[in-house]
């Protein structure tokens, strides 16, 4: 199969939001704070249903891909909690805040994604599924990190 030309853009995109996720866990597992923050998510979803038709997207489509993005988020920084709580140490690396740094970065990546997802909507490759799997296996042997991607792409195929 010839690389894809939409599907790319948006993975790339995928895996920039779930890079976040590391520094949104450093900054939990130094306050133990929990990983789950109903109310921003809620505002994550509302903002994208009100960005998304100008996009060209759903609003339910919008909200479906974010609610993917978070649910693959958290995957991902329930994992590396894990591994920091077997090792009973985090990585000594800088720290970012949640509220000024990080959450502002994924308000920031919001926008590419968005844009990458109504490409992608507008001409999604021929057997879909097939394409993403292949492009997924093709983007990492690392399997958690294929499993976050998994996560992110659940409904990517579905067509409304
Ligand atoms: O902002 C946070 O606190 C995050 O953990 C990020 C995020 C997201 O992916 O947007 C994920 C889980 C939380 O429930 C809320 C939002």
């Amino acid at each position: 199969t010839p690389p894809d030309t939409t599907l790319d853009p948006l993975l790339d995109n995928i895996e920039q939001r779930l890079d976040v996720a590391q520094a949104v866990a450093l900054h939990k597992w130094d306050r133990q704070q929990p990983v789950q923050d109903s109310p921003r998510e809620q505002q994550v979803l509302s903002n994208v249903r009100q960005l998304a038709p100008e996009y060209g997207l759903t609003p339910a489509r919008a909200a479906q891909f974010f609610s993917d993005q978070i649910e693959a988020n958290k995957l991902r920084q329930y994992h590396l909690l894990t591994q920091w709580h077997l090792l009973q140490k985090a990585p000594d690396t800088p720290r970012q805040d949640l509220a000024s740094e990080i959450r502002p970065r994924l308000d920031l990546l919001q926008g590419q994604l968005l844009d990458a997802l109504a490409r992608f909507d507008q001409a999604p490759p021929e057997q879909c599924s097939h394409a993403l799997a292949e492009a997924i296996a093709l983007r990492s042997t690392d399997a958690p990190r294929r499993l976050f991607l998994i996560r992110a792409t659940a409904n990517l195929c579905q067509r409304p």
